[in-house]
């Protein structure tokens, strides 16, 4: 927002002192509060990015402070648990448009936000139906001039493929983390030294706040034990194939699944893929 010149005035609020200096300190903020009450008196627009546990304190603090014409928007993993949080207490006059931005890293706190972050991916919104389309028609401006590319889903819809493309991962990540961990003939210098780039991704990945993702498991439990439930059946298959040396079921999954991938990359909705040539632009001009 800041360095696409999107706001009058960006204030904050964050519990330690540390943070607050920090935010002032990187030019993120023009100014910062000790309490969100404070933070939040006369603003236009009000961005809750706290763990999704954390909401409901933050928004009943907040609630009271809102001016009328606001619009409250957040940034939480998981929708459902952060509407039944927040919307309560939500006042009359003032708009609730829930937000998931598709992108971040490992990494928390002020320091780690860059200026490109949100650039050229998804920022997902799952308003109620009676929001008011003025409101939402400015966020979405705001959003798209911070470079994302924003989507509508409903709330339950959005927290399923949230579970099957982030949530379950990242728990696969923290399993397989945890299991190198374990083994007792392995040491931690050797899964470090020797770890080939899948696994390399694994430990990034659970080198992500905790608590965050603590937050994510236990608001989003039914979609993730769903997909976790068909993950550990698909697994018990494979495990079985390869017991029975039955290299025809292997190849034939791996086939599959490597034309879901090549599906993904040719629908241009893999930025971080090679592109070998593929694309349109990348083809000398005339060519077919
Ligand atoms: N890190 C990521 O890659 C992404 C995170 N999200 C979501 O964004 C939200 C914020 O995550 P980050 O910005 O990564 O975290 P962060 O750790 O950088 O910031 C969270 C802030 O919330 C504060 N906080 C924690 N508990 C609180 C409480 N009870 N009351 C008041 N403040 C409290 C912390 O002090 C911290 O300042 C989460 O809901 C997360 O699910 C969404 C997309 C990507
Ligand atoms: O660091 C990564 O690979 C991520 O997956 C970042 C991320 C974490 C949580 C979200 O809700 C969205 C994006």
């Amino acid at each position: 927002m800041r360095a696409n010149g999107l706001a009058g005035q960006i204030v904050g609020h964050a519990k330690s002192a540390e943070t607050r200096a920090t935010a002032l300190e990187l030019g993120l903020c023009d100014h910062v509060y000790a309490t969100a009450a404070e933070a939040v008196a006369g603003a236009d627009l009000v961005v809750l990015a706290v763990p999704v546990g954390a909401m409901a304190a933050i928004a009943e603090e907040i609630g009271p402070h809102l001016a009328p014409g606001c619009t409250v928007t957040d940034v939480g993993s998981v929708k459902q648990a952060v509407i039944a949080a927040v919307a309560p207490y939500i006042p009359e006059g003032v708009q609730f448009i829930p937000g998931h931005p598709m992108a971040g890293t490992e990494y928390s706190g002020p320091r780690s936000g860059f200026a490109t972050l949100f650039q050229n991916r998804w920022w997902l919104l799952t308003p109620a139906p009676e929001v008011d389309p003025a409101a939402l028609a400015r966020l979405q401006l705001l959003l798209t001039g911070m470079g994302a590319k924003v989507n509508l889903m409903d709330p339950p819809h959005h927290d399923q493929v949230l579970a099957v493309v982030s949530h379950t991962p990242h728990l696969i990540a923290y399993t397989m983390v945890g299991v190198a961990d374990h083994l007792a003939q392995v040491s931690n210098s050797e899964v470090i030294e020797y770890s080939a780039s899948g696994f390399r991704d694994f430990t990034r990945i659970a080198a992500s706040d905790p608590t965050m993702w603590r937050d994510v498991f236990l608001t989003n439990k039914d979609a993730v034990l769903d997909i976790l439930g068909r993950f550990a059946e698909e697994l018990f298959v494979l495990q079985r194939a390869i017991r029975m040396g039955d290299g025809d079921h292997l190849h034939d999954y791996f086939t599959r699944t490597r034309a879901i991938r090549r599906g993904i990359i040719e629908a241009g909705q893999d930025t971080s893929a090679p592109d070998f040539g593929r694309s349109p632009a990348s083809k000398p001009a005339g060519a077919a």
